[in-house]
Parts: structure tokens; C-alpha cells; sequence
């Protein structure tokens, strides 16, 4: 029946590698009743209908298994089990009908090349995953990045490139590349781009982790792999911040330089690939600059973090991880944040500040006096109390052997208050009591018309515990000092992504999407309100899928 609706050609578009789980064909009388069996019923003649007026379906859902029952293990740090698949779900709740568009969202998704095992979360080839909204319906899909370092991977049954933690064998790579002499420089970096994707004002839509060679154009619709994102000046580097700025009219990038210690601010204008310096900073301390995730920018400034927790050119190359990967915390050399004015690239405030460490800063803006003038830079940030130790939680075995105690370090929202007015230090403080998100906080995103200005509302990860990973959404009432907490028992939500009602006019007017690999190995998308914070719908995958790290919003027509 159902299958008769794709020619065997479309058919064979599905890959379903045997090693990665075992194929069990299940009937769609089966499958309707597995995936349709809670929530609002669709009868399998409406489900067939939906998924063929999808115009770009390539796996029919004959193909969906039983899996959605799930397997009993959490599916957060399980790898993906298919390498594609796309179709329409049953939406439980409503859907607004404003919401029209698609999430996308990356993350490290297949942690094994067939019986070997990677260590870190952050090893993961990247798997898209697409939420594409249609006027109160949702067709989903997922698929791995082409990259080189996935084919190769495939293709050769072993790691090629270094990866987050994982090094290629030398012998493996000298069979691979030919050349010893490449695996000790930046030849050897990966391209895996797992981390998060952006949509620039031109449209193209870029996956991205923190080596530049990592940058990778996909194609929305189809998640193919279009090819490498190419920066056509002649910055180098091989490094740079994984979550650059983009806004209609621009993308920051930070870039820091480990020869020379400090950080290059640059600026690509949509419809280019030319990156152009605004300015430099030194760094302050240490023997190179401090690990650079992300960084905020105001409307005029762009802020510059220096944490103690530093790059090491020898663990970049090194064979083994070390404790802090390549990474090392260098407490004697201070923690500062410098301030560059966009405009003329130069450096109009440098701070230190209390020790931190973050990943990811949720916004900054400019504080002024009665007159006008900027007097400070308030930046925040998800913040771990300057302990490295949460990158060692993030061990897939530490993730994957949750025992009942609670291990999770705890994070605050970080606020820094940077004085312009030449004063050598800055202040670091939470911006409100940790207890409101349970002392977790992690993953965040704002309204973007609020990006780089005064702003209230931030949605993001936080705990309930025990736990040994941010487990609930909350959302932060800057203003207040309060938090409204989301949870669901023994699952992991992933990153609140809001976006906002077209045409609203108060700041939480829209919707926060996010991704939750629940309990007994299912999963489902969760649509909250983002003024109630209250669940308004949600969609039941076919199985659970792997944690996933950051998405975009592409909105309908915007490419
Ligand atoms: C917080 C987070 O998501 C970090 C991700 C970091 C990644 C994927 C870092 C990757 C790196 C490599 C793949 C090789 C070179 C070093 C380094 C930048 C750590
Ligand atoms: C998932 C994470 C930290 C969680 C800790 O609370 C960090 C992810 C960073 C990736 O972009
Ligand atoms: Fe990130």
C-alpha cells in the first residue's frame, strides 16, 4: 500500500548501514500503530497523504520501525541510528499557525566507527536534524554532514582526522594520507562540523564547529552536503570561534592566534566569503589565548572574553587526550575581557575579571548615563564557577552512567560589568539566584531583535537534580530574578530555541523549540510558549535521537 506511492528508485535513496543496528521491517499497519498509538490519532490514510504532499520526502515511512517504542536506553548518547530519514509526525497539541519554517539543528550525532567507541561528546560526526513547520504540520528529517572526516571515517572503518578527543592511529593515517609529517599539523584537523549552523543574510545555511576548515554549506530542504564553506581571504588560522554573530547585515567571527597570543575581530558582508580584519587584541596572559566558543557583541562593541582556560598548541597535536583535552588552565595568568569598538577596531576597555568559565555568552549590552554616554558593558553568560570540570562530565561514559547521583557541576547565569571608563577591573556576578534553574544552566538563546541590546528574557538549559546534565528548559526573567523550569522525568531537552511571532512586539511573544531524547530510548520535538513557558504541542519521532548541540530558524521563504 503505502510503499506503492514511491518508485523502487526513491526507495533506494534510504541508507541504512547494517552495522549501526540491526534492520527489523515491520508492516505499516505496525508502524501506524507504534508511532500513532498516543497523542492525537491520524489515520494511516491521512499520514500517507501528508507525507506525499511533502514535496521533498526521499525515505518512505515504510520504512519507520518499531524503534519509537523505544529500547529502554536513554537515546541522548546513543548514536543515531539511521544515517537519514524524513517524513511527516503526528503533532500532539497545536502548532501555531504563525510558526511557519524550519529548525535545523546540529550536533555530534554518531559517537562510533562500527565496534569503536569515541570518548567525548564532542567527538561526534555531525547529524542535521530538520523541523520544518508548515501551518500547524511538521515534517521531520535527519542526516549526517558529509564531511571529509565522515566519508573517510566510513570509507576507511577508522579515524582519519583529530577529532574534539579522538586521534587518528598513526600507522591508520600514514595508510590514509601517505604523509607522517601531516598528522602533526594543521592537515590532521577535522572538518567534522558538528557544533551548530547559521543561516547568513545571503541564505546559505553553513554547519560549523571550531576549526575553520569545519565550515560546511548544507542544503535546508534536503540537509545535503553542498560542500566546504570557503573563506576566500587570507586570514589563515586554523581555528576560530564556533558561534559567530549573524545578523542581516553581517557576520562576526573571533579568531584567535596561537603564535602570537590574541584575537583577530573580523567581518564578512553577506554574499561574500571575504572575512576583513576590524581590529586586534593582545592578549593580557598566559602562553596563548584563552578557548573562544562564543563571545557577545553589543551595538557597537564587540567583547573580547580571555578566560584562564587556554589553548595548547602541544595537546592540539598531541596522541593522547590530556585531562583538559587541548586545552590548559592557567590561573596565574588572570581572566580579562576586552571591549573593541566596531567601528574603529580599537580596543576601548580591557578588564580582569574573576576567573570563569563559559562556553557560551547570551548577550551584552551597553549601559548608559543621562546624557547618553556609554558608561559600561553588561555581558552575560552560562557560567560554570570557573571549574574546567565539566568538560571531563561531558565524557560519554560519565553521560552514559547516570547512577542516581547528582555529578553535574553547578553553572550560573554569569553577569559581567565592564566599566568604560578606564578602571582596571570588572565584575563578574550571578545575575540571579542559581537555585531558580537548579544550578544548571547551559545552552541558551534570546529574541534576536534583542541581540546586543538591553533585553530581559533569556531561555536556556537548567537542572533538576539529581542529574549528571542540564535536564530541564527554563526560562529566565532577568528582571525579576526568577526562572520557570520545564521538565520531563529521565529525559534531556535540547538547547530552548526561540523565535519570535512576526510582527511581535514584547520581547517573549513566540515560541522556544527544542528537541528531548526521553526516557525508554524514544524522543519527541516540544514546542513551549515562550510568555507561559507552558508546552503548547509536541511531535513524537519515529525513535529517539542523539543530543544535539545548536540549531537556526530558517523562515518560510527566506530561502
Ligand atoms: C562547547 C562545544 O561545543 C565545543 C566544541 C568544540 C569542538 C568541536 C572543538 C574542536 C577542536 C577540534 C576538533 C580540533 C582542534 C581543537 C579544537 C578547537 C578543540
Ligand atoms: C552541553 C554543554 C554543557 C553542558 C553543561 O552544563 C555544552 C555544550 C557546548 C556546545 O556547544
Ligand atoms: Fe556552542
Amino acid at each position: 500500500m503505502a510503499a506503492a506511492l514511491f518508485s523502487p528508485a526513491l526507495q533506494a535513496t534510504a541508507i541504512f548501514p547494517s552495522t549501526w543496528y540491526e534492520s527489523k521491517r515491520s508492516s505499516p499497519s505496525k508502524l501506524a500503530g507504534s508511532i500513532l498509538s498516543k497523542g492525537r490519532r491520524k489515520d494511516l490514510e491521512s499520514l500517507r497523504v501528508s507525507v506525499a504532499t511533502e514535496p521533498r520526502v526521499t525515505v518512505p515511512w515504510q520504512s519507520v520501525e518499531t524503534e519509537g517504542d523505544g529500547d529502554g536506553k536513554l537515546a541522548a548518547w546513543t548514536s543515531i541510528r539511521r544515517e537519514r530519514w524524513e517524513g511527516e509526525l503526528v503533532v500532539e497539541g497545536e502548532i501555531p499557525l504563525w510558526l511557519n519554517g524550519t529548525y535545523i539543528r546540529n550536533g555530534p550525532g554518531l559517537w562510533n566507527i562500527e565496534d569503536y567507541n569515541f570518548r567525548h561528546l564532542f567527538d561526534g560526526y555531525a547529524t542535521i536534524v530538520r523541523l520544518h513547520f508548515d501551518h500547524g504540520r511538521l515534517f521531520f528529517g535527519h542526516r549526517q554532514i558529509q564531511s571529509e572526516a565522515y566519508k573517510a571515517a566510513m570509507k576507511n572503518k577508522r579515524v582519519c582526522y583529530r577529532e574534539f578527543s579522538e586521534v587518528p592511529r598513526p600507522d591508520s593515517f600514514l595508510s590514509y594520507v601517505g604523509e607522517l609529517a601531516s598528522l602533526f599539523s594543521g592537515a590532521s584537523l577535522t572538518d567534522n562540523a558538528n557544533t551548530g549552523v547559521i543561516k547568513l543574510a545571503d541564505g546559505r545555511v553553513v554547519c560549523l564547529t571550531e576549526t575553520i576548515k569545519g565550515s560546511i554549506q548544507i542544503d535546508p530542504h534536503t540537509l545535503e552536503t553542498i560542500g566546504k564553506f570557503e573563506y576566500t581571504d587570507d586570514l589563515g588560522g586554523l581555528i576560530h570561534s564556533a558561534h559567530p554573530i549573524v545578523t542581516e547585515t553581517e557576520f562576526l567571527t573571533l579568531l584567535p592566534d596561537l603564535v602570537r597570543p590574541g584575537y583577530t575581530v573580523a567581518r564578512m558582508e553577506p554574499g561574500t566569503n571575504e572575512r576583513k580584519v576590524i581590529g586586534r587584541v593582545n592578549c593580557r596572559g598566559g602562553p596563548a589565548p584563552g578557548w573562544v566558543h562564543s563571545f557577545p557583541v553589543t551595538e557597537h562593541y564587540v567583547v573580547v572574553p580571555e578566560m584562564p582556560l587556554r589553548y595548547c598548541a602541544q595537546n592540539l597535536l598531541r596522541a593522547e587526550p590530556t585531562p583538559l583535552y587541548k586545552f590548559e588552565w592557567h590561573p596565574e595568568s588572570g581572566s580579562y575581557v576586552h571591549v573593541m569598538c566596531k567601528a574603529s577596531g580599537k580596543v576601548v576597555a580591557s578588564v580582569e575579571v574573576p576567573h570563569y568559565v563559559t562556553f557560551h555568552f547570551i548577550n551584552a549590552y551597553e549601559e548608559r548615563d543621562e546624557e547618553g554616554r556609554v558608561t559600561s558593558i553588561i555581558a552575560d553568560c552560562c557560567e560554570h564557577n570557573a571549574d574546567t570540570t565539566i568538560l571531563d562530565k561531558l565524557r560519554l561514559q560519565n553521560l552514559r552512567s547516570f547512577s542516581g547521583q547528582d555529578v553535574l557541576p553547578d553553572a550560573r547565569v554569569g553577569r559581567f560589568r565592564i566599566p568604560l571608563d578606564g578602571s582596571p577591573v570588572g565584575e563578574l556576578e550571578a545575575a540571579l539566584d542559581p537555585d531558580e534553574h537548579g544550578r544548571g544552566m547551559d545552552m541558551c538563546s534570546i529574541n534576536q531583535a534583542y541581540l546586543g541590546k538591553k533585553y530581559r528574557y533569556a531561555y536556556a538549559c537548567g537542572a533538576q537534580r539529581p542529574c549528571n546534565f542540564p535536564n530541564t528548559l527554563t526560562k529566565i526573567d532577568l528582571v525579576k530574578k526568577k526562572a520557570k523550569n520545564w521538565h520531563d522525568e529521565g529525559g534531556v531537552p535540547s538547547e530552548p530555541f526561540f523565535v519570535a511571532r512576526p510582527g511581535a512586539t514584547v520581547e517573549d511573544d513566540g515560541v522556544a523549540i527544542s528537541m528531548v531524547s526521553a526516557k525508554n530510548g524514544e524522543g519527541y520535538a516540544l514546542v513551549l510558549d515562550g510568555s507561559t513557558f507552558e508546552e503548547i504541542a509536541r511531535a513524537k519521532f519515529p525513535y529517539g535521537l542523539p543530543y544535539g548541540l545548536h540549531g537556526c530558524w530558517i523562515p518560510k521563504n527566506a530561502s
